[in-house]
């Protein structure tokens, strides 16, 4: 613990902290995220434990949803010794290899894809997407398949392409922070890397062990960094990107500024592949903090998590790098499926605040003063403290775990809106309501800092009465506060059809078109991100 120059209240706060972290370190078995090695995998692991080892065989896509399949080519013996010839030993027909690549990690939805391809270079990435488009075949590309809304996997029988082979840093630049690697760089490991040279990546999320830098590029992913770093729209300097034709589209710049032009590389950020295929990435890393703190706060109700944040602006400025909250029902999840423990007494809402400065002292002096008033004015009952890394993680892992934790309940029925702060739990006590018994769980969580709620009922199995009491009741509610349908998870396969609650009839228009101009034959990730067309 950091010596705190607290007084008053805060010396509870310390005392509690000296005493249940202690307790909650040695009685608990925690497991951090960690990558399944091996093709494509069950892949995804953002816990301790594969979501595909259990639970029974997952309905193919095409029978739980209305869509048809487009009349692109079917893959035949032809195509595939040409495709073998450009990925020599690198094209998977295996059925079983391609089971786990086919259903996404929540095992909600499921292609039938016979194949999938590993190239390792943007070469083999241009030639294969030459092919597929001269022959109309429908690719679905894959990074980590760590996505939440069935954006990447295929839909019918559309051709993975994989990016796990592709993993090279290619460049890291020690003076301004720029790393430059192929797009299936895992997240976690080029942490490791950028942090070993004194920087951080400015992303962070809980799939890290699993999810590729090009799938977070693509899907324009938040996470945890988000409130000090921003958006990858401001930290993605440059992209190399393969078109649907094949083309190699190189503005895989480093540079800070650059005016030249439109900026092509945000058609790509959360286009979802559906416009090319990133293949590379140049992104800028910030000097990795020196003193890190993270306390783990109870409060008595959503309003006190408004004031606690209010006051946590206020009182720790610049230091301030996350404000994560959860609810009671989180925390009882979280206890129940992955036997973590609370370190505070139980309260309806706990939030996570991290700090990270490079001034040890002056981070302890402005924490003490923030958790004395908090703690004072009662907007916080209690509370714990960690500064070492291991108990850092301990504290994220209550919140970063906790989709793992939904996922082990029952199917679980996901929403991510960007709504006005104030409102941001006002949906969920709602739904509690109109939903009554017929939901297992109703909670809310998330980046309460971003104004980023993370919605998610669970029931035993899917039932479609129950989605249709969630939608469009959600999307509407949503409208009218003019928040966003997917504030983070973009729109993959499952939410495509939302997109008009939060984009005018004319953006949707130009984003057809976009589509059309840059992808002619629609053989990228097909079925996702875009509305159906009538
Ligand atoms: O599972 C979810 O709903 C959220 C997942 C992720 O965005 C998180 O913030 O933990
Ligand atoms: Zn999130």
């Amino acid at each position: 613990m950091v010596p705190l120059l607290v007084r008053g209240p805060a010396w509870l706060f310390q005392w509690r902290a000296a005493c249940t972290l202690g307790a909650f370190v040695q009685q608990r078995t925690w497991a951090g995220a960690s990558r399944i090695p091996g093709l494509g995998g069950p892949l995804v692991q953002r816990g301790s434990s594969s979501a595909s080892s259990r639970a029974p065989e997952v309905v193919l896509t095409q029978e739980r949803y209305p869509v048809r399949r487009l009349p692109f080519a079917q893959v035949s013996e032809d195509d595939l010794a040409a495709l073998e010839r450009i990925v020599p030993g690198r094209v998977i027909t295996d059925p079983e290899e391609l089971e786990a690549p086919n259903v996404d990690w929540l095992r909600t939805v499921r292609g039938s894809s016979k194949v999938l391809l590993r190239p390792r270079t943007s070469q083999e990435v241009a030639h294969i997407l030459r092919y597929c488009h001269e022959r109309n075949l429908a690719v679905s590309p894959q990074g980590g398949n760590t996505g939440m809304v069935g954006g990447s996997v295929p839909v019918f029988d559309e051709i993975i392409l994989s990016t796990t082979l592709m993993n090279q840093v290619m460049s890291f630049h020690d003076v301004s922070g720029v790393l430059v690697c192929q797009a299936g760089c895992i997240l976690e490991e080029l942490g490791r890397y950028v942090e070993e040279r004194g920087f951080l990546m400015p992303l962070d999320l809980g799939a890290k062990g699993s999810c590729h830098i090009g799938g977070n590029v693509a899907t324009n992913a938040g996470g945890l960094r988000f409130l000090r770093y921003g958006s990858l729209r401001g930290t993605v300097l440059g992209l190399e990107v393969v078109l649907a034709d094949g083309t190699i589209l190189n503005c895989l710049t480093s540079l800070r500024k650059d005016n030249t032009g439109y900026d092509l590389k945000q058609l790509f950020i959360g286009s979802e592949g559906t416009l090319g295929v990133i293949t590379a990435v140049s992104i800028l890393c910030p000097p990795k903090p020196s003193a890190v703190n993270v306390a783990f706060l109870g409060c008595p109700g959503f309003a006190e998590v408004l004031q606690t944040f209010s006051t946590c602006r206020q009182k720790l400025g610049e230091i301030l790098s996350a404000f994560e909250f959860m609810d009671a029902e989180c925390m009882k999840l979280v206890e129940l499926h992955l036997r973590l423990a609370s370190p505070v007494r139980e309260s309806p809402f706990y939030v996570l605040i991290e700090t990270s400065g490079s001034g040890a002292g002056h981070d302890a002096e402005k924490l003490s003063a923030f958790l004395e008033q908090v703690l004072g004015s009662g907007l916080v009952t209690d509370g714990t403290l960690a500064t070492d890394q291991r108990r850092i993680k301990m504290l994220w892992a209550l919140r970063e775990r906790i989709t793992e934790a939904l996922s082990r309940d029952g199917y679980v029925y996901k929403y991510d809106l960007s709504l006005p702060v104030e409102r941001l739990y006002d949906l969920v006590l709602d739904l509690r309501t109109r939903l009554g018994p017929r939901a297992k769980h109703v909670v809310g969580y998330g980046h309460l800092g971003d104004g980023n709620l993370h919605l998610n009922v669970t029931a035993e199995a899917f039932n479609a009465s129950l989605l249709g009491a969630l939608e469009p009741y959600v999307y509407e509610w949503t409208a009218r506060q003019r928040g966003s349908v997917s504030a983070e998870h973009g729109l993959g396969f499952k939410k495509r059809d939302v997109l008009c609650y939060s984009k005018p009839p004319e953006a949707l228009q130009l984003m057809q078109q976009l589509k059309a101009l840059l992808d002619p034959k629609g053989i990228l990730n097909p079925y996702k991100t875009l509305p159906t067309r009538a």
